[in-house]
């Protein structure tokens, strides 16, 4: 069995141990306050023995969380439909704090829904999201909307159409189905849309189930 027929197997059987809520609770508010460094270290002025002194607070700290570490991320089965959630994806993991994270759910007509804000965390060009980072969430939802399908895949194709730049700080829109499925092929399409209702980005991806 090849890495990627592995991988999808693993991501399906659900072989991870799976966390509930009320488990999941106080790591999810941990990840929101390095959410909040992040975002602070960024932005901070403050003079250099405080940075300094910062570094060897959060040294200190990583250093205290890596006592008891799992072997891999964990999951959850969560929401109404109680699909299995990958807690530390990068778009949507509540335990990962350069995930936003995203809430995606999926619609009864199959397709697949987010309504999020980007800070300047994730910014490319000034005041605007940068467009790998559009394209890490249009690669998550596109895929999320192959597997609602009942027809899950890794990645093939990715193709992006930026109409236009997506601002970051305001609410946007994302939404995927799936279009088509052949054999181990599914087609799925997804847009961006900003507060005004325009869409930002266009994006077709083609989704393959691993022979081997
Ligand atoms: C616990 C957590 C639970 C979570 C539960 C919910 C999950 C829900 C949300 C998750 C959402 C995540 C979404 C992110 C998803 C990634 O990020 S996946 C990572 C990025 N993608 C990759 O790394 C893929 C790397 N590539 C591969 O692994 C393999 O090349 C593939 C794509 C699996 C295909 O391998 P294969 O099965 O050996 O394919 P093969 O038999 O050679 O070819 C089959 C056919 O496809 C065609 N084909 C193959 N590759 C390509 C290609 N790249 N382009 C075009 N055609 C191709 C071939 O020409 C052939 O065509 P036909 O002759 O049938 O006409």
């Amino acid at each position: 069995m090849s890495g990627a027929r592995a991988a999808m197997e693993g991501v399906f059987a659900g072989d991870r141990r799976e966390l509930s809520e009320l488990e999941i609770a106080p790591q999810a508010a941990l990840a929101d306050e390095v959410r909040a460094l992040i975002e602070a270290v960024i932005h901070t002025e403050v003079p250099e023995t405080e940075l300094r002194e910062a570094a060897a607070a959060v040294a200190a700290l990583t250093e205290r969380l890596n006592t008891a570490r799992r072997n891999r991320p964990p999951a959850a089965r969560l929401g109404v439909n109680g699909m299995v959630k990958a807690l530390g994806s990068p778009v949507t993991g509540v335990l990962n704090a350069i995930a936003p994270p995203i809430d995606v759910v999926t619609l009864e007509d199959g397709s697949v829904h987010a309504e999020f804000t980007l800070t300047d965390v994730y910014e490319g060009p000034p005041t605007f999201v940068h467009g790998g980072v559009s394209a890490l969430i249009l690669d998550h939802v596109l895929g999320a909307a192959a597997a609602a399908n009942g027809t899950p895949g890794m990645t093939a194709t990715l193709d992006l159409r930026y109409r236009r730049p997506t601002p970051h700080g305001v609410p946007l829109v994302v939404t995927a189905r799936t279009v088509r499925n052949e054999g181990r092929k599914t087609w799925a399409d997804a847009t961006i849309t900003g507060p005004d209702g325009r869409v930002t980005i266009e994006a077709t991806a083609m989704f393959i189930f691993p022979a081997t």
